[in-house]
């Protein structure tokens, strides 16, 4: 590994660490989030022996729990969460958060949702004054497949410069968790109002979910490249 990459990844698990450390105990129900950060929450629980309940937010997730002999559970028989602990992509000083790097952010944004709180984790990248800093992929949209040119051509009306995600090793587009397409939705930053445009882009009819997280998130730790961590 480059210096870089060491630098990035024992930030992340700073991150992953200290949350951990600060908001978990045994008899938890918690959420997990998705993301290269959250396997060191997982790693972290484990470590630690703690008896939590835990509901994934995706295949990776959910892969996580059980590899690392967790209490796997789900949103059935857990509808109610003390906690989701989760990465991002990007985090603005109001809170907004772009997710969905993964492509994750529905199911995400869903246990999130049902979580007394969201916990975010992050290296420390993704600490910036506007959204798009850093992030240059866009925002994260899932759509249903028979909707996506459209929703393409009302996006470029909002001038955001939307990108259909393609797949690596597979012909043809990324197919989510839930069997639907992402539309990555370049912006130039800054954003102006990004309340207001979250709510425009879910009222898009075949729009899914959004990765713009708002008012959803009130603590975040950046991991630091010293291994220490920041919050606020
Ligand atoms: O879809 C992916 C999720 O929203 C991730 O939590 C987000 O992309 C951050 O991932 P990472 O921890 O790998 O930076």
């Amino acid at each position: 590994m480059s210096n870089e990459k060491e630098l990035l990844e024992s930030s992340k698990k700073a991150a992953g660490y200290k949350a951990v450390d600060d908001y978990l105990s045994d008899g938890l129900r918690v959420g997990i989030g998705s993301g290269s950060t959250i396997k060191y929450v997982v790693d972290r629980i484990k470590e630690k022996g703690l008896n939590v309940v835990c509901v994934p937010t995706s295949f990776q997730s959910t892969q996580l729990i059980v590899d690392a002999g967790l209490t796997l559970s789900d949103l059935s028989r857990t509808p109610s969460l003390d906690i989701t602990i989760d990465g991002a992509d990007e985090v603005d000083p109001d809170f907004n958060i772009i997710k969905g790097g993964g492509g994750c952010q529905l199911q995400e944004k869903v246990v999130a949702y049902a979580s007394k709180q969201l916990v975010i984790v992050a290296d420390y990248t993704k600490d910036v004054k506007h959204l798009g800093e850093n992030w240059k992929k866009g925002i994260p949209i899932e759509v249903i497949p028979m909707a996506y040119v459209p929703v393409m051509k009302k996006l470029e009306s909002m001038s955001l410069t939307p990108v259909l995600r393609m797949a690596v090793n597979k012909a043809g587009p990324v197919v989510s968790d839930n069997g639907n397409f992402i539309i990555d939705a370049k912006f130039q930053p800054p954003l102006s109002n990004i309340p207001q445009l979250a709510i425009d882009i879910k009222m898009i009819p075949g729009v899914v979910e959004t990765g713009l997280f708002i008012n959803m998130a009130k603590k975040v730790y950046f991991g630091q490249k010293d291994g220490s961590t920041t919050s606020r």
